[in-house]
């Protein structure tokens, strides 16, 4: 599965930051069937499933084993998966994160950190090209404090607006939609707009929905990515309120 079908899908991404402490006596057999259960019920009006790496982490091997399945499971069900690690290292490190998490795990997408420079995201982008992926690099990110860094000034433009501009220029040239995207938080709804005028070929993560009083976004190659707002709404596990928050967006 190419994770840019996932561009022709409803424009809501599903994210799944479980909780083993809302989920009763015996979490991972909880979170497994519930998720199972929700990926299936919002199948029809998801784009793609976002699998947050550190609540996985958290849960140790365990829960990198329900990790893998999880994954394979929204795979079955045709959904596309981005795994969010926010992954970026040296160029043999960067390889190796791109084999575990777009070949290794069942994921078709990977959230990456520009912070060591372009030749470091070059590993993830070259994965992406041979297994169909789609590598999102965090641009604008959704915090109160994402302007300490990613807004100071570069010749007399945000450094998050020069680095949308340099990932555009890695894929130029090819048609239609690029292998590299942006993560930019729907907390800074003038910034999504932007990055969407700036680079109109580039995939648009954008995170914060819901909880962080992130909008909806109708943009053409805008995914908009809410974890509790629909895996936890009203701060629990519970499918039908999530199939009605799945309306309500889309
Ligand atoms: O890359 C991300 O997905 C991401 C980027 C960003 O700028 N802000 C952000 O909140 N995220 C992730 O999106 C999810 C947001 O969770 P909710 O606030 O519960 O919807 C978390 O998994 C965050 O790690």
């Amino acid at each position: 599965m190419d994770f840019l079908d996932a561009l022709k899908r409803p424009p809501l991404v599903l994210g799944v930051d479980p909780r083993p402490e809302l989920h009763g006596r015996d979490p991972l057999a909880h979170i497994r069937s519930y998720t199972l259960a929700l990926m299936e019920a919002l199948a029809p009006r998801l784009a793609a499933v976002k699998f947050q790496l550190a609540f996985f982490e958290a849960l140790g091997p365990q829960g990198m084993g329900l990790l893998f399945e999880l994954a394979s499971g929204a795979r079955v069900m045709g959904l596309p998966v981005l795994f969010d690690g926010k992954r970026g290292d040296i160029g043999p490190t960067a390889a190796a994160y791109a084999r575990a998490y777009l070949e290794a795990f069942p994921g078709s997408g990977l959230t990456v950190n520009p912070y060591l420079g372009l030749d470091a995201l070059e590993p993830f982008l070259e994965a992406a090209r041979r297994t169909g992926g789609a590598v999102f690099v965090l641009v604008k990110t959704s915090n109160p404090g994402s302007g300490f860094l990613q807004d100071l000034p570069v010749e007399g433009r945000p450094l998050w607006e020069r680095l949308l501009e340099a990932l555009a220029a890695l894929e130029e040239g090819q048609p239609g939609w690029s292998r590299v995207g942006g993560v930019v938080g729907g907390t800074y709804p003038e910034a999504v707009r932007r990055a969407r005028a700036l680079a109109p070929r580039l995939p648009l993560l954008v995170p914060g929905l819901g909880a962080q009083g992130g909008g909806f976004f109708r943009e053409e190659g805008v995914l908009n990515a809410a974890s509790r707002a629909l895996y936890y709404p009203g701060g629990r596990p519970d499918l039908e309120a999530a199939l009605k928050a799945a309306e309500a967006f889309v």
